[in-house]
């Protein structure tokens, strides 16, 4: 698969090259050059008395060692021995003793010359990485702590998360090389701060799975895919991962690549990512779940997505879940986090395709017309919606099905050639059988930003139901259209309709909608992909893709 791929390996551990700095070279020279032998502090020496106020911390401390090395407290506390460091401040050339205590929740710095400190919680600690630097002739090692804290930088700009470092220096790479793997590891997974001292009794701090496979569409929504990818791809490094880039070749090339990779090989990512819209993680899911090892594979390899299309419904519905900012930095930095959640899958059937996976939506009459038939528009990129939408909202068609419903759970679908038999499973028929609105909701926004289904959750183990029928009159469509993309067509308090919305909204867990006279429903939008059928059906699949979030 590989040698057919147009991939471009990036250099595994890149932050351990050794970088020169030349800034900073130059400012600290004219100090280092006179005080040399204080510069380079003796650890032995510097051996600060340890700090014990009765919680949970760990102290790194390095004397004598290049390993940092743990003991116990009088109270029979675990903690990890303090270290030192130096700090230097570029424009004055001083110099700093710092130390580093390492919490559950934060990461501290401490100075020991003032009253400085700084606390870095872990929900913002992306990585570090080490160079080695010379100072005043003396080989020496950066420590870069990176932090992105959510932030905005004017009350007219959304939040987003900012990238920014905490420099130290120490005195040999081993120590550097230590405490980069260190903080990495803990920067992705906070229960790794109480396997640290285990690692540290032992010497050894692991390699965590560090690999992404990363898709690339180069076509999608605007074609600017892969710039997007090269603006955020140094946080991957900075957080220790390594990415293999596949820019795909043609529709399904995704889907077709982790279909039929073997289990050995993809078993080695931590996981999946997409730059793109929604149409490749559609195809990466489906390339997945239909491998006939799925079982042992999907437990494993989680799907983190970059919004680089024009339809990012699903990254943003996972962003929005979890009130992180709705951009390219804030999903870079969910994925570095390496937090993997559980979320539900919708399996839906038609005649010909008895097995479609879909994570996000279903839309069937004005909803699917305004995705599928926008194609044209896609120089537009996310405003075709908008364009195609009020066109459609002002000249409506009317859409005819039979719609059935159940909430109960059922171990499989109906056989999709039989009538379903309403006695069975508490199957519903809906009675009116023309429609102007129709979607099912797996997350709450169907587009990048529009909120049509403000309480569905991505692991609710529901399917978010709303139709509208063609009774319910022209003026509906139009009040529907004009409120669903804020959300406000609900009400927050009741998380029902708004008062004079007369949409039907319900949560299932099975539907089937067919045809009333065999013929073809009409577009059909699963994941914003089109497709064809007489009859479809589906049942929610609880919990079942593994995503980057928390
Ligand atoms: N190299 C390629 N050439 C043509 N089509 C491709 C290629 N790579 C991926 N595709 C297809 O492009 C379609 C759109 O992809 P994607 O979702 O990334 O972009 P988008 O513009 O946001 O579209 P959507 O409307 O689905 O959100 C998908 O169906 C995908 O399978």
């Amino acid at each position: 698969m590989q040698s057919e791929a147009n991939y471009v390996r990036m250099a595994d551990n890149k932050q351990y090259q050794n970088v020169p700095d030349q800034e900073n070279q130059i400012n600290i020279q004219n100090t280092a050059q006179s005080t040399q032998n204080k510069f380079l502090i003796n650890h032995s020496e510097n051996h600060i008395s340890e700090i014990n106020d009765n919680k949970q911390k760990l102290y790194l401390n390095y004397s004598n060692e290049n390993f940092p090395f743990m003991e116990q407290d009088q109270n029979g506390n675990y903690v990890i021995n303090e270290s030192i460091y130096l700090k230097l401040d570029k424009k004055e050339g001083k110099k700093f003793e710092w130390k580093l205590l390492i919490e559950k929740e934060k990461i501290i710095l401490k100075s020991l010359i003032d009253d400085s400190k700084i606390e870095v919680n872990w929900q913002d600690l992306l990585g570090a990485s080490y160079q080695q630097v010379n100072v005043g002739g003396h080989n020496i090692y950066k420590l870069n702590i990176y932090l992105m804290k959510k932030d905005r930088k004017t009350c007219y700009v959304a939040y987003n998360r900012y990238l920014s470092s905490l420099d130290f220096y120490l005195e040999t790479e081993s120590r550097a090389q230590n405490l980069t793997k260190l903080i990495q590891n803990y920067a992705r997974n906070k229960s790794y701060f109480d396997q640290i001292q285990q690692d540290l009794h032992q010497k050894k701090i692991p390699d965590f799975p560090k690999k992404l496979l990363v898709f690339i569409n180069p076509v999608g929504g605007d074609g600017s895919a892969k710039k997007k990818w090269d603006k955020v791809s140094h946080l991957f490094e900075h957080a220790g991962y390594s990415c293999l880039l596949v820019l795909t070749k043609y529709k399904d090339h995704a889907h077709q690549y982790v279909n039929e990779i073997p289990a050995d090989q993809l078993l080695e990512y931590a996981g999946i990512v997409t730059v793109s819209g929604d149409g490749l993680p559609h195809e990466v899911v489906n390339g997945l779940f239909k491998r006939a090892d799925k079982d042992l594979v999907c437990p494993k390899v989680a799907l983190g997505v970059l919004p680089g299309g024009s339809g990012n419904a699903l990254i943003n519905s996972i962003l929005h879940e979890i009130d992180e900012p709705k951009t390219i930095e804030g999903a870079s930095y969910l994925i570095c986090k390496g937090s993997v959640k559980d979320m539900d899958m919708i399996h839906m059937q038609t005649k010909s395709n008895p097995c479609i996976y879909s994570f996000l939506s279903l839309a069937w009459a004005y909803i699917a017309d305004v995705d599928l038939n926008s194609e044209h528009l896609r120089f537009l990129a996310r405003l075709r919606f908008d364009v195609m939408g009020v066109y459609r909202a002002l000249f409506q068609k009317k859409y005819s099905g039979v719609l059935y419903t159940t909430d109960e759970d059922l171990e499989q679908l109906p056989d999709i050639n039989q009538p379903i038999n309403i006695q069975q499973n508490r199957w519903e028929e809906v009675k009116e059988r023309s429609f102007k609105y129709f979607m099912i909701m797996n997350v709450p926004l169907i587009t990048t930003k529009d909120l049509n289904a403000p309480n569905a959750h991505i692991d609710d183990g529901y399917i978010d139901l709303q139709y509208l029928e063609s009774s319910k009159g022209w003026g509906q469509l139009v009040k529907y259209a004009l409120t669903f993309q804020s959300g406000s067509h609900f009400d927050k308090k009741t998380q029902l309709p708004a008062s004079g919305q007369k949409f039907t909204y319900k949560k299932v867990k099975a539907f089937r909608l067919q045809s009333v006279n065999q013929q073809d429903l009409g577009l059909l939008s699963i994941d914003g992909e089109s497709y064809t059928s007489d009859v479809i059906q589906g049942r929610i699949l609880p919990s079942i893709l593994k995503v980057f979030s928390w």
